[in-house]
């Protein structure tokens, strides 16, 4: 008797190289197995050959109505035989299936699959199908090395033992609730389904089951996150107020009020895990410059990391600025690659002793031989390029700091659910007082003089513009080629301003002369590739000017778009292409259409679709088997809701209805694939 628990290689003919095969599918056990469940079934569609079409494949049940005669030719034969279908005879032949025809008696009724010659009433017989369970049939996902039939046939054969024993993973109460199925009756009709109905209702039980079980190991992570004794930060409240009144701006209500939900967190003696999500220019750098130097008062030491260099560098020279301007005294470290080894050893040995308050960099800041003398938070910015795991290592670290990740891409309700549905949320949902909504226009490349005259119009006026060219993904040299011949057009037009070139091409150190130049206004227009993408603060620039604009993504064009109206002037940003395809027209109008970074990016969600993977992704949305978190949002809030009821009642996992979860959920956290 083979048990759920057992190893594919119980099965009879599973040996060594079926094994691996079956493992690059990931399937290890009996349980993986009948879990993996077909992608689509074929309509076996029984029909009558009155309404069947020349060439269609149908299902055909009739009586057989002339004996089966085998006829051989060499190694190759065929097997034929004649079937009455209400008052029409078919002649039915199968190829080099000899066997079929001890199946075929007179008289019987039987169906059939095949393709159909309506010319000669025949049908060229593909497989025999039992009426009440091959209705449809099921299409596995499947590799070179194991087929589709293979796979359904190892599934068969376990099933045939395996079925009924199973218990669910979703507690009953739940399951009666939504009217879900078993996990036996719900596995049943996922692989051998009576008819699409019955597909379509084993499908969406086990879509929430996988909803489900996730939404359970979020809240466990969640759960041994708070437990883990982290470190109650006692901050200098006083500090805090002063460097407060001293910034050269009054924060907004929703600066305050997500500020004070991450100094509660800090202060509490459990480990803080928080994601800051806040629209482009809303002002998440003071924030995370408060609850830095809440830690530092506190004796201890924050880092903070970027995506990219310029970006470190960037969020070094604010913070720095931010800190002397409100007459703080801290010590504020950039560590980049481009140290040199004798610089970086000092800078090391600083931050081990504990001279260095807080430390600046990409995620060169995860190495082993950067050790500080007591991290007590690690901002993250830009989350959505930092994946579960990077969050993970930054936590095993040994050091455990509290974890605050901020990200500018506003997050759809499904993201957040999902990909960040182990952390606390604090959005900041306003923007600063007195921002002028960005105007954002179209135009087509031949209108391209009247987008140069309107920059003119703003340069004059004493504001600056970036131009950004495309990235050419397949080749880099010709992306710095792009913008090397836009960078020499805007020269000529511009003899009297000075005009900055930044692409990947250059060193670190040129990047950040070419950044510290154009804020301080010694570059009047930077043409630029998407390295400026996100985070570059430099309010006196107004005007953003892309070219081949759809050849950008959604996040990608409200990010650069967010490169201006970060000051009070009025800014604007320019859209030039002559899109090709509906969904590149699609993607600028919404960007016309509004200036909203939560409701782009759920319109991005949409335009993308789940269907492709790829985008999806990118987005940072786990992969599910069965379950489409995009298309059944609904379906995973309502998993969240229960897993979070579930966990929060006293001895939930001692509870006889929920062992066959709590076991489960214990089997596979650790190799759980949504987290590799
Ligand atoms: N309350 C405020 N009032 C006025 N200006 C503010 C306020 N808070 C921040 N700013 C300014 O707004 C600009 C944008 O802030 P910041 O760089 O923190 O934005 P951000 O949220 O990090 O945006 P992005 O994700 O686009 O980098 C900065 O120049 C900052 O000094």
């Amino acid at each position: 008797m083979i048990t759920r628990v057992d190893n594919v290689d119980v099965l009879p003919g599973v040996g060594p190289k079926r094994l691996n095969a079956l493992h690059e599918l990931g399937i290890f056990t009996i349980e993986d197995l009948i879990s993996y469940f077909p992608f689509r079934y074929e309509d076996l569609g029984e029909r009558l050959p009155s309404e069947t079409l020349d060439g269609e494949k149908v299902t055909f049940k009739g009586i057989v109505s002339a004996p089966a005669v085998v006829t051989r030719f060499g190694k190759k034969n065929q097997t034929r035989f004649g079937l009455l279908i209400e008052h029409e005879n078919i002649r039915v032949t199968f190829f080099n299936q000899p066997w079929i025809a001890q199946n075929i008696d007179v008289g019987q009724e039987i169906a059939v699959y095949g393709t159909y010659n309506a010319a000669k009433a025949a049908l060229t017989g593909m497989k025999m199908i039992n009426a009440s369970t091959d209705a449809l049939d099921p299409i596995y996902p499947a590799s070179k090395q194991v087929t589709a039939k293979t796979i359904r046939h190892l599934i068969e054969l376990a099933w045939a033992d395996v079925r009924g024993t199973l218990d669910s993973l979703v507690p009953t109460t739940i399951r009666e609730k939504y009217r879900l199925l078993d996990r036996n009756s719900q596995i049943e009709a996922m692989h051998f389904p009576v008819d699409m109905l019955a597909a379509k209702a084993a499908r969406r039980s086990a879509a929430f089951e996988e909803f489900f079980v996730f939404q359970m190991r979020l809240q466990l992570l969640k759960l041994a996150d708070q437990n883990f004794a982290g470190e109650g930060i006692n901050y200098d409240t006083l500090a805090l107020e002063k460097f407060e009144a001293e910034l050269p701006f009054d924060l907004t209500p929703a600066q305050q009020k997500v500020i004070s939900e991450i100094l509660q967190d800090q202060k509490r003696p459990r480990h803080m895990n928080r994601l800051l999500q806040g629209d482009v220019g809303s002002g998440k750098t003071v924030v995370a410059a408060m609850a830095m130097y809440a830690v530092v008062t506190a004796g201890m030491q924050a880092a903070i990391m970027a995506p990219t260099e310029i970006l470190a560098q960037q969020h070094a020279l604010n913070l720095a600025q931010l800190f002397e301007n409100a007459g703080v005294s801290l010590r504020v470290e950039l560590l980049t690659s481009g140290l040199k080894v004798a610089a970086r050893r000092q800078l090391l040995e600083d931050l081990e002793s504990g001279e260095i308050d807080i430390l600046v960099g990409t995620h060169a800041l995860l190495q082993p031989d950067v050790a500080f003398h007591h991290l007590g938070l690690a901002v993250i910015d830009e989350q959505h390029r930092f994946g579960v795991k990077q969050r993970a290592a930054l936590r095993e670290n040994g050091v455990n700091p509290d974890i605050l990740a901020m990200t500018a891409t506003p997050i759809p309700r499904t993201l957040s659910i999902t990909a960040y549905g182990e952390m606390d949320v604090s959005v900041i949902d306003q923007l600063p007082i007195g921002r002028k909504a960005i105007q954002t226009t179209r135009m087509s490349h031949n209108q391209l003089d009247h987008a140069i005259a309107f920059v003119k119009k703003q340069i004059d006026a004493g504001a600056q513009a970036y131009v950004v060219t495309p990235l050419i993904e397949e080749s880099e040299s010709l992306d710095v080629q792009n913008a090397t011949a836009m960078y020499e057009a805007m020269q000529l037009e511009f003899p009297q301003y000075t005009v900055g070139l930044l692409h990947g091409r250059l060193s670190n150190d040129e990047k950040k002369a070419l950044m510290a130049d154009f804020k301080a206004n010694h570059i009047q227009i930077l043409v630029a590739t998407t390295v400026i993408e996100v985070g570059v603060d430099v309010p006196n620039a107004t005007v953003m000017l892309i070219l081949d604009a759809d050849r950008f993504g959604l996040a990608q064009l409200h990010q650069l778009r967010g490169r201006v109206g970060r000051g009070h002037r009025q800014s604007y940003t320019i859209l030039v292409a002559d899109p090709k395809t509906d969904y590149g027209t699609a993607r600028l109008d919404a960007m016309v259409e509004t200036t909203n970074g939560f409701i782009l990016a759920q319109r991005d969600l949409e335009l993308r679709g789940s269907g492709d993977i790829l985008g999806t992704k990118q987005s940072g949305v786990p992969e599910f088997v069965v379950g489409d978190p995009i298309k059944d949002l609904t379906m995973m809030e309502i998993a969240q809701q229960e897993a979070i009821t579930l966990v929060s009642q006293k001895d939930w996992d001692q509870q006889a209805d929920n062992h066959a979860l709590v076991d489960y959920l214990s089997r596979t956290m650790a190799h759980y694939r949504h987290f590799d």
